[in-house]
């Protein structure tokens, strides 16, 4: 079968420095995996690549078989590669209802509509309350970003990217800068996305990797090291020394 995802042999280099080498990896619907690696193995960098932040050198980025290497960022998000940043971008004065709506307004192409009127829209209201209940912000949905949680802020992200309705989903660090006790708000919340979506997660917290993956990627200085399941990971001498070394030696004497 046509994975929904794919990339072949992608490349990229900033002056001297290949940050991304002969990168290959594909997901089918419904896969959540995890890109692990220390920093500056070019996590991010391989997302830029993917959604069409910045161009790779070489190799492909395939979309159910689709060649969309050479679409614009927006394109890809029309065509359902959708991603979420390390950093929030909401505006602080809007509602965690108003910021959903807008993006279902956007994907429809009416958000040169007035803004405000969508609560006359009695759809893009229904459909803005079933996603922000899916990632458990229902509570909030009322209030302005700037009164709520940062741990909620960063589901609100994901709200977003939702609205998208995407086929494949990239988070970017969604854990980052959560406090830890709420970094379980955030697994909670991504385990009720729909199960068909297929899901990478670029992640730092490794209790949090090991129970959302059933697969996990290591890059380390732009390439792939491993590729497996959770378990084989945390055994992999190659990934101890690349990585885990210290967390990994620690579970194994919990
Ligand atoms: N636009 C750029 N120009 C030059 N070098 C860059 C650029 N973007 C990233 N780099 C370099 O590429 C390497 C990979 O960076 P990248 O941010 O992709 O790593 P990362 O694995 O996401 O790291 P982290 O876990 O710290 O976020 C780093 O050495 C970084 O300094």
């Amino acid at each position: 079968m046509t994975p929904i995802f794919a990339v072949e042999n992608l490349e990229k280099h900033f002056g001297g420095l290949k940050v991304t080498q002969n990168v290959s990896l594909s997901m089918a619907q419904g896969d959540r995996i995890a890109l692990i690696g220390p920093n500056g193995a070019g996590k991010t960098t391989f997302v830029n690549l993917v959604t069409g932040q910045i161009p790779p050198d070489s190799g492909r980025v395939l979309l159910a078989g689709e060649d969309v290497t050479r679409l614009s960022a927006t394109q890809r998000v029309r065509k359902g590669l959708v991603r979420t940043f390390q950093v929030t971008r909401l505006f602080s004065d809007m509602t965690p209802q108003e910021h959903v709506a807008l993006a279902l307004l956007q994907r429809q192409g009416k958000s040169g509509r007035m803004f405000g009127t969508y609560a006359d829209m009695p759809d893009i209201v229904a459909q803005s309350r079933t996603i922000l209940a899916t990632l458990g912000l229902t509570r909030v949905a009322d209030e302005k970003v700037r009164e709520i949680a940062y741990g909620q802020q960063r589901l609100l992200e994901i709200a977003l990217a939702m609205a998208l309705q995407p086929k494949v989903l990239l988070l970017d660090e969604p854990a980052a800068g959560v406090p830890h006790s709420d970094t379980v708000l955030i697994e909670q919340a991504l385990a009720q996305l729909p199960p068909e979506l297929a899901v990478l997660m670029i992640e730092h917290d490794m209790d949090f990797v090991f129970r959302f993956a059933q697969r996990v990627v290591v890059l380390a200085a732009g390439a792939i090291i491993f590729d497996g399941t959770p378990q084989e990971v945390a055994a992999d001498p190659r990934v101890r020394e690349a990585y885990l070394g210290s967390y990994a030696d620690a579970r194994s004497v919990a």
